[in-house]
């Protein structure tokens, strides 16, 4: 359902993808691992069409992006939660869900949210910028999922985020998937999450994929080993 051909990124003459080729299946969990500085956001941030690609193609749903702009490839069905928790601080919960369900659609937002994140529920008057740093990934998670995505991009979700929540996340992450077949790409340093996450297991050095297995068979020390700083 996404399929990136010798696919490249750079900016200005520092090339940082570096004709990358991937394919994802439709409900495939697809963990991208690399150390600091390797190019994991600048990928996310390309596949959404915040950069644009240097080179090559990519494909979603048979179509390619190359030239569509991000608001059209989240119309299309791709949603992005990027790195750092970006919440409206000063908006409710309530009302930072809402503004990831797209114009157009009722503003209701659908209660399997909530049975997905019951947090969400409890402190749905709350100010966001009120809640932990784990309940506010679990809220631009649900505020990514409000817009219905067939296809989940995520920049390191577990960045900040305390052991029991993260396996929370992983969790309902499997279980939404499950559930909606929704496909998810992940870019993850923490390998624990990745093992309860994802169905393969891509690592990346310098912007091209160096490694890849699938994660019921994965060398986790062989991973581990291209973290190792
Ligand atoms: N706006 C930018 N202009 C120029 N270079 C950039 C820009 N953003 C990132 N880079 C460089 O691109 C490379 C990849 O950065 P990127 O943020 O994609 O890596 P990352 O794997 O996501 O790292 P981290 O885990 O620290 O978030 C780095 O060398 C970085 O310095």
């Amino acid at each position: 359902m996404l399929t990136l051909s010798d696919y490249s990124v750079a900016y200005g003459q520092s090339q940082v993808i570096n004709g990358m080729s991937l394919s994802l299946q439709p409900g495939e969990i697809v963990a991208v691992v690399g150390r600091n500085g390797m190019g994991k956001t600048t990928l996310m941030k390309s596949l959404i069409g915040m950069i644009p690609a240097s080179r090559g193609d990519l494909q979603f749903d048979g179509q390619s992006l190359v030239a569509v702009p991000g608001y059209e490839r989240v119309q299309r069905g791709m949603g992005f939660v990027p790195q750092g928790r970006m919440v409206f601080s000063s908006m409710t919960v309530e009302e930072n869900i809402k503004t990831g369900i797209h114009s157009g659609k009722s503003l209701t937002i659908p209660e399997y949210l909530y049975e997905y994140f019951p947090v969400l529920r409890e402190f749905r008057k709350r100010m966001a910028g009120n809640l932990s740093g784990g309940q506010q990934q679990q809220l631009v998670l649900a505020r990514a999922l409000a817009g219905k995505p067939k296809l989940l991009l995520l920049d390191e979700p577990t960045e900040g985020i305390q052991p029991s929540i993260i396996k929370e996340i992983a969790k309902i992450l499997r279980q939404i998937r499950d559930a909606e077949g929704l496909t998810i790409l992940v870019s993850e340093q923490v390998l624990s999450f990745v093992m309860d996450v994802a169905d393969r297991i891509i690592v990346i050095e310098k912007g091209n994929i160096v490694h890849q297995e699938d994660r019921l068979s994965a060398d986790v020390k062989k991973i581990a080993s291209y973290l190792a700083v």
